[in-house]
């Protein structure tokens, strides 16, 4: 039996919405595909994909050459009503990748997420180089970084916190509240609109479960363990990562999964000038087209830190991250590293 999700059902296409489905991927269907329903990845096991479809969640039945390693949570797929079979995977708008030791290709982590929360926390040493990576990431990614400091409530004026996190990058946005309190919700209700997707990355104890239960406002049995639970807990980090896309709410999603906690930087590129923009600004104008602004002469940007209007921590710190970002990244043949330097000539 096949169920026909027709277009004229205004609360079918209202539910889509809600699920994060938007013109952009809607423009990707072909005229014989509309009658095939519309899914969200929402778990990725080995041998196993879920997805969250309009009518809560479904087991997706994948054909023999299916690789769950080719989905990512947060793909939009299309899938067989009657079935569940799992037909193709939609383009993605964003997509969050890292690559593990000696892996020759970046491991999927999430998909079609709209805002990366940067989660750190006022009451750590604020460490702007790791802020750094993950604005390098987000922005690489497609999706809109925002900063958010937690534990506001343990310091008298988070002002100058936010002050240094907002220098980190043109307009960006940067939120200080206390984690674990409901109006934590409020603040971040901008980017958690029906519809839309944010994913939370930061070293650990920032506060992330907190504010993921927060978000999610679920009930207390079934919220994600936040650390001093686990600790006497004693069975250790990742005991409550089965669901890994969480609605929020009031509306959007959540996705959080093992890997997004661990991200490092790899295979950046405008990544890096968007994050360090005043200084890609400047390189056109250094004598040298491949100026590494560290000796040469007629170095603009070396100029402009004698001059002081560049700050010379930031210029060490984004030689850092292109350094780090240069040995993770494998070096490929190739125009994009395809394989396939023969070229077929194509019929028709
Ligand atoms: N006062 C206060 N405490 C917080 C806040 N956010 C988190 N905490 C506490 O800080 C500790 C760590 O918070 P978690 O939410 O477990 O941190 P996490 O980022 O999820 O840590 P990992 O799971 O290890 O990555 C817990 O004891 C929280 O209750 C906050 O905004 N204010
Ligand atoms: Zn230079």
């Amino acid at each position: 039996m096949q169920v026909i999700v027709t277009h004229s059902s205004d609360q079918a296409s209202m539910a889509l919405t809600a699920l994060g489905w938007s013109a952009f991927f809607d423009d990707q269907l072909e005229p014989e595909e509309t009658g095939l329903a519309r899914m969200r990845i929402a778990t990725v096991h080995r041998a196993r994909l879920t997805a969250e479809s309009t009518s809560g969640p479904v087991r997706l039945t994948l054909s023999a050459l299916a690789n769950t390693a080719d989905y990512a949570v947060g793909d939009w797929v299309l899938v067989e009503s009657g079935t569940r079979m799992l037909v193709r995977r939609l383009d993605r708008k964003t997509v969050l990748q890292r690559r593990t030791e000696g892996g020759r290709v970046p491991q999927l982590i999430a998909a079609n997420v709209d805002t990366l929360f940067i989660v750190s926390s006022c009451n750590d040493d604020l460490n702007l180089a790791r802020l750094e990576r993950y604005l390098a990431l987000a922005n690489e990614a497609g999706t809109t970084p925002v900063i958010v400091l937690t534990k506001a409530d343990q310091v008298a004026d988070a002002g100058p916190w936010r002050d240094r996190a907002a220098d980190l990058q043109r307009g960006l946005e940067v939120v200080t509240l206390n984690a674990r309190a409901p109006d934590a919700v409020k603040a971040l209700a901008r980017w958690c609109a029906a519809g839309q997707t944010v994913a939370l990355v930061g070293s650990s104890g920032v506060g992330k479960s907190s504010l993921l239960n927060t978000l999610a406002a679920k009930a207390p049995e079934e919220a994600q363990l936040t650390g001093s639970i686990r600790e006497a807990d004693a069975k250790g980090r990742h005991t409550t990562t089965s669901r890994s896309l969480h609605a929020i709410s009031g509306g959007g999603w959540v996705i959080d999964t093992p890997g997004i906690r661990t991200l490092h930087v790899s295979d950046i590129s405008t990544g890096l000038d968007q994050l360090f923009a005043e200084i890609a600004e400047l390189a056109p104008e250094c004598r040298f087209r491949n100026c590494t602004h560290a000796h040469e002469p007629g170095c603009a940007v070396r100029a402009a830190v004698a001059a002081g209007t560049l700050d010379q921590v930031r210029v060490e710190r984004w030689r850092k991250l292109l350094a780090e970002n240069r040995s993770n990244t494998p070096v490929q043949s190739g125009p994009r590293g395809n394989k396939t330097t023969k070229t077929r000539s194509k019929r028709g």
